[in-house]
């Protein structure tokens, strides 16, 4: 229309929208919001939402949480006082776990997770309510928020960093290679970091793998093989924070131990892990795959029970010697280790298969397939030796065992009997 051209009308049109301009850009509207709220969960980036951290309260519960049972009282047993430790990915598994071994023998624990989505969070918030009950703060955030980290440091003079926050998971890291390099790498420089400017520094105990012997084939593994052949993106994370390590150590003096756990598996377990993802499947009456190694080699792990791991990791911290740098800078040489922590006997995939039919008396659909290239390795068999000489590690659960108090504890968990819940 011609009228709809003239000079009034542009006018009009930049000064009072039209009937027709509201209703089209409400509905852009609309669209946009719609697609925000709607959109599925970005793969590409797990990382946690925005830390919810600060303030009065926050930070008196951080320092009730941190506080030993009995300040200044040593404890008979290890004879020295009560230590304060920061857990780092303590709504995980292994970290849910060793932060409650703690408080419960009188440390003071701090927690701190980022609850991303790798696997349902709803059994990471359940691990925190637990957690809670036994008066462990986890605060939510993440490890590579400097602020966040310096923030804890200057609230408690930990005397321990339990660094157990990591992406975890072997064959994951072809779908997703970013967060691999997001938390095992740059977030374990981030706590090493916070751990250097922190004065006191705290002694650190740290989270390696298994998987860095990679396709080494010298068998059982022994820390001083080669670990240079990693299968998996996830492996050669591990791999390199190993070397991070050496580097903190030697230039800062930070005292270091890095324990390479095997295939820890047990209640409260990671859902992205064959035992616990088998169960689920055989419950549901689904197939499950069952890897096999070229040449119809049978895939065998050296799976390790969690109360066994916690032992580890508590006789790590334990026999840590101190820190030595102060303000950032190195006063002397101080302790880098690294242990194995597994159990020396290795079960082949078909036979923990079996374990769980008869566990949950139900036929698995096995179809058997070869392995994909996707990071996995045939075989794992920890030498033990060193951990047993120096931390008295003595892995006591086997695979039978083991799975019996996992079956017993998904059960009650998935069918919602919660009150006979207990760790
Ligand atoms: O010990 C370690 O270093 C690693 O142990 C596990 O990795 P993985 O041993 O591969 O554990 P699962 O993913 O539970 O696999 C266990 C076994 O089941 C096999 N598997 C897995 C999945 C499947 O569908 N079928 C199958 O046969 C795998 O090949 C492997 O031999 C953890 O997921 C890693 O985070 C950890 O660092």
């Amino acid at each position: 229309m011609a009228g709809d051209r003239s000079p009034f009308v542009h006018r009009r049109w930049s000064c009072f929208p039209t009937p027709r301009l509201i209703f089209w850009t409400s509905i852009f509207a609309a669209l946009i919001l719609f697609l925000f709220f709607h959109s599925p969960p970005d793969l590409s980036d797990r990382r946690a939402v925005a830390a919810k951290w600060g303030g009065h309260s926050w930070e008196r519960r951080v320092l009730v949480s941190a506080r030993p049972r009995s300040h200044g009282e040593v404890d008979a047993s290890r004879g020295r006082g009560h230590l304060s430790v920061l857990v780092t990915g303590a709504a995980g598994f292994v970290g849910s776990h060793v932060a409650l071994a703690l408080k419960r023998r009188g440390d003071g624990v701090v927690g701190i997770d980022n609850f991303n989505s790798y696997y349902d969070p709803s059994l990471k918030r359940s691990r925190r309510m637990l957690l809670d009950r036994a008066g462990v703060f986890v605060v939510e955030g993440d490890i590579n928020d400097a602020t966040l980290l310096n923030k804890l440091f200057d609230i408690v003079a930990f005397t321990h960093v339990m660094h157990l926050a990591a992406q975890a998971g072997v064959r994951y890291a072809m779908r997703n290679p970013g967060s691999y390099v997001h938390s095992n790498i740059a977030g374990l420089v981030s706590v090493f970091e916070a751990c250097k400017a922190a004065n006191p520094q705290p002694a650190i105990v740290w989270a390696s793998s298994s998987s860095v012997y990679g396709l080494n084939s010298k068998i059982p593994f022994a820390e001083k093989d080669q670990t240079d052949k990693p299968a998996s993106l996830y492996a050669a994370t591990k791999k390199a924070g190993e070397g991070i390590a050496h580097t903190y150590n030697h230039i800062y003096g930070l005292s270091i131990t890095g324990l390479r756990f095997f295939t820890v598996y047990g209640p409260w377990g990671r859902p992205d892990m064959a035992y616990f993802f088998f169960t689920k499947d055989i419950l549901k009456g689904k197939p499950i795959s069952i890897f096999e190694g070229p040449n119809q080699q049978s895939v065998a792990r050296d799976f390790t029970y969690i109360d066994d791991i916690v032992k580890g990791c508590v006789a790590s911290i334990d026999t840590a010697q101190r820190s030595t740098g102060s303000g950032g800078k190195k006063q002397g040489a101080a302790q880098l280790r690294v242990y194995n922590l597994g159990n020396t006997s290795p079960v082949p995939v078909s036979k923990l298969v079996s374990i769980l039919e008869k566990l949950l008396k139900t036929k698995a659909k096995k179809r058997v397939l070869q392995m994909p290239r996707n990071g996995d390795v045939v075989y794992t068999h920890a030498n033990i030796s060193r951990a047993s000489k120096e931390l008295h590690y003595k892995p006591t659960t086997d695979l039978q065992a083991g799975l019996k108090k996992f079956v017993r504890w998904y059960l009650d968990y998935y069918s919602g009997n919660r009150k006979r819940l207990y760790w």
